[in-house]
């Protein structure tokens, strides 16, 4: 098979040599044997190949591969590894069309088998095939045909290279394919090893070459070393290296191991398992997580872009799961599937939805990969039986020919009987006799034996008889049959929830819709009665208001970006009013943050409602780019608990505002109706008080909901938290010139407000987005921000004007942050 190239789909890559296109990679982590696999993929044809997969993390690379819309052509493994089994079989159940491969020196199953020089390709590009024998005689590295990576399995890794002093390794042939055919490399080429024990990920040929501690040794001291390591045996070294006869057993794939033995731990996304962790001396500071890295040259474009939300859930879970289940365990039997209750409150309802079919996607991964193993154990339980009836037919002929050689003997005996002298009859006769017992003895066996096997036989037939069609009517396989096909029910029932929750999602969301719509025309209404209500207080306060420089309340519309806003300055009305040099308020009410509020950080809304909310009223936000007084910009909800306009209008029943003037007293009850208006439109609305929810505003304690939903601001030392506030710095990228500045960030619940200032001790305001104006917060998981410092640490603030970039100094501040902004918005949207 040497300079065989697999073809894939009748591509050949001489046409396309891929040659500059980036090659989607990603590096996932298997922390039990501190494996790495690597999935390469062609972005525009999507086949892509898996190296090294592990049988426990076989699922959760299979997840992968379908979320990025690939098609795994081939499952390579870079040897027969001894530490742990490998995933290629189970990849081909859970993926069908992909082939297992390994060289053929490894003496594995597996649907290829490879030599030095083979290529293997997928879409625009090939992995070449070389050979790096040493710590197994089958070990080969895989070089990207652009020769900008090499996957050299256990034959190099970072800093250390592999143990040599099991399954046939040797030094001096590893120190030499390493030198020969890895080293030869550009220097540029990345190293991406098959394990890493210290928390590393990826190194260059370069590096290695100079700065490998064993592999820059002379050939003598590296074989000296690699004789004195003295290494554990890897836990899983038993099973692993189950001698090739055992491998074979395994069906449909590399194996490594018999059924018998097979009791995988299965990895299942969303279970967490504290006994996963790093055992003994293996540092804290590991990947745990599958990890994504780009390839050099370009950002990887995902067909299905993953919300901040989940990201960031992800990144709370802290890690991969794993459970350990043995498939030998009866199935248990899955709580049913909650369907979340037919009108809960539209946030919650898709909250429990989109739970639910998480869940239920966990759960089908689970059974599909039970169904996986358990068929690959019935196969192998199959393949052992009729390898037993093989080995019966196999003694039964060997007693027969010992029975007729016996025969033979004695016959021949016999005739010589005759033919001897007299003085040798007596030693012959006595030969005839034991060969006599002899065949005998022998016949009685191989008539037993015969017996035992046709008995056997016919206790078959006639188990086929009574259940025509098994076939397996072994218990032990009957009872794994019948375990496969509760996990299909299983499956099927799951499939069938999620195909109804489907259903109910998008009944749901038309119901959302219809209510939006009437929401919105009520709105409408609303609005209209206001803006009637603003012309009679303009023809109620005429010129007076608006043009005396004596007047100190002045009111203004605005239709320009469709905001109203009363700005008010009247000492002698409104005393309180004095001291501020203006006071802003918005005097409507705004709908769009009713739907789709979620308090997990993303604030996302359709592209059609908010197209649909353009017409509406809108939330405002304010920034200057000058210093401005920080008093001057005093809420004017103000503390009395009265309707804003009320109040700088300074119109209570108790005053005499009706007698000054009588369109005074219809603006009143303009007002009153508008504002009853808006209060039923709001309780129609109101969603019922549920966990996620943030408490009204009066009772919500910041810090005591941030520790509720399970941070510690108190040990986040770069924002300090109490019951109203939370402040702290955060870098913030700046609005038309693009720059990044470093912004003491203050929220106040009291103010509702998020002001932002060029010092610690807030005297230099510099900007201020008021609760009303927040629409989304979300991680910046497509690194949209431009230059950002951290990407890692970046998340967006969006309000209706524009879009507000911020860096955290610490994962755990942005959380905090995020969640912070979120309550705000939530509480606006509760208000
Ligand atoms: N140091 C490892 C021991 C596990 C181990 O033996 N790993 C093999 C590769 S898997 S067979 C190996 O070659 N190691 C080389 C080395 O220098 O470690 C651990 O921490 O678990």
């Amino acid at each position: 098979m040497a300079g065989v190239a697999l073809r894939v789909a009748g591509r050949q890559l001489s046409q396309r040599s891929g040659s500059g296109v980036p090659v989607l990679l990603r590096q996932m982590f298997e922390p039990k044997s501190c494996t790495y696999t690597y999935l390469l993929g062609d972005r525009e044809t999507r086949e892509a190949v898996l190296i090294d997969p592990v049988l426990e993390t076989a699922p959760r690379d299979a997840q992968l591969v379908k979320e990025l819309g690939l098609r795994l052509l081939y499952a390579v493994n870079t040897h027969c590894h001894a530490d742990h089994i490998t995933g290629s079989g189970v990849l081909r159940s859970l993926l069908p069309g992909c082939q297992s491969v390994i060289s053929r020196l490894s003496g594995a199953q597996a649907d290829l088998h490879i030599e030095d020089g083979d290529s293997i390709r997928f879409g625009r590009f090939a992995l070449e095939t070389r050979a790096s024998p040493g710590h197994t005689p089958g070990c080969v590295t895989f070089v990207l045909n652009d020769h900008s990576m090499a996957f050299t399995g256990d034959a190099l890794l970072i800093r250390g290279c592999g143990r040599t002093d099991f399954q046939q390794g040797c030094a001096k042939t590893l120190y030499h394919s390493v030198h020969k055919n890895i080293f030869t490399l550009p220097g540029e080429c990345l190293v991406y090893p098959a394990h890493d024990y210290h928390g590393l990920t990826v190194s260059t040929v370069e590096e290695e070459r100079t700065l490998n501690p064993r592999l820059t040794l002379s050939c003598e001291e590296f074989v000296k070393l690699m004789d004195n390591l003295n290494l554990p045996k890897p836990e899983q070294i038993a099973e692993a290296t189950a001698p090739r006869a055992t491998a074979e057993r395994v069906s449909g794939g590399l194996g490594a191991v018999g059924a018998e033995e097979l009791e995988p731990q299965v990895w299942f996304p969303g279970v967490t398992d504290s006994g996963s962790g790093l055992s003994g001396e293996r540092p804290q500071a590991r990947p745990e997580e599958p990890s994504e890295q780009e390839a050099p040259e370009a950002r990887e474009e995902l067909p299905s872009s993953r919300g901040a939300e989940q990201q960031q859930a992800e990144e709370e879970e802290g890690g991969e799961g794993s459970s350990t289940e043995s498939t030998r365990d009866e199935p248990e039997a899955k709580p049913p599937v909650q369907m979340p209750a037919t009108s809960p409150a539209p946030v919650r309802a898709r909250e429990g939805v989109r739970e639910t079919a998480l869940r239920l996607r966990g759960q089908q991964l689970e059974a599909l990969t039970r169904v996986a193993l358990m068929e690959q154990r019935v196969k192998e339980l199959q393949r052992q039986k009729k390898e037993l009836r093989i080995r019966e037919q196999q003694r039964l002929c060997r007693e027969r020919e010992r029975v007729e050689s016996l025969h033979q003997r004695l016959t021949e005996a016999q005739g010589q009987l005759d033919l001897q002298p007299e003085d040798q009859h007596e030693q012959l006769l006595q030969q005839v006799q034991e060969l006599r017992e002899q065949l005998e003895v022998a016949q009685r066996a191989y008539e037993d034996l015969e017996f035992q096997q046709l008995e056997r036989e016919s206790r078959q037939e006639e188990e086929d008889q009574e259940s025509p069609g098994a076939q397996a009517p072994d218990p032990r396989v009957q009872e794994l049959q019948a375990s496969v096909a509760q996990h299909k029910r299983q499956i099927q029932v799951l499939e069938e929830q999620l195909k109804s929750l489907g259903e109910q999602m998008a009944a749901e969301s038309w119901e959302l819709s219809r209510k939006k719509e009437e929401a919105l025309q009520a709105l409408t209404q609303e609005r209209s009665r206001l803006l009637e209500l603003s012309r009679c207080l303009q023809g109620a306060f005429g010129g007076d208001f608006s043009e005396s420089k004596q007047a100190h309340t002045k009111l203004l519309f605005t239709q320009k970006t469709d905001r109203q806003l009363v700005v008010l300055r009247d000492p002698s009305v409104h005393p309180a009013a004095a001291s501020a040099s203006s006071c802003l308020l918005s005097v409507h009410s705004s709908l769009q943050g009713s739907i789709g509020l979620q308090r997990t950080g993303s604030l996302s809304r359709k592209r059609g409602e908010r197209a649909s909310q353009r017409g509406s009223a809108r939330p405002v936000s304010l920034h200057c780019t000058g210093a401005l007084e920080a008093s001057a910009l005093a809420s004017a909800a103000g503390a009395s608990g009265r309707h804003p306009l009320y109040q700088l209008l300074n119109c209570g029943p108790s005053n005499g505002c009706r007698v000054l003037h009588p369109d005074i007293a219809r603006m009143e009850q303009l007002l009153q109706q508008a504002v009853a208006e808006r209060e039923r439109l709001r309780q129609a609305r109101a969603p019922p008080a549920s966990p996620p929810c943030p408490a009204a505003p009066h009772i919500l304690d910041l810090r005591q909901h941030l520790e509720r939903w399970g941070h510690s601001p108190e040990s986040c030392p770069h924002v300090r938290v109490s019951g109203g506030c939370c402040r702290g710095p955060l870098v913030k990228m700046g609005g038309r010139i693009k720059t990044w500045r470093k912004r003491w960030f203050c929220f106040d619940r009291q103010a509702r407000r998020l002001a932002y200032y060029a010092d610690k001790e807030q005297t230099k305001l510099k900007g201020v987005i008021y609760f009303q104006a927040i629409e989304e917060v979300y991680y910046d998981h497509l690194r949209s921000a431009f230059k950002s410092p951290n990407p890692r640490l970046t998340f967006c603030v969006k309000t209706y004007e524009r879009l507000f970039y911020m860096v955290a100094p610490s994962p755990e501040a942005m959380r905090i942050w995020m969640d912070v902004i979120v309550t705000a918005a939530d509480e606006n949207h509760a208000l």
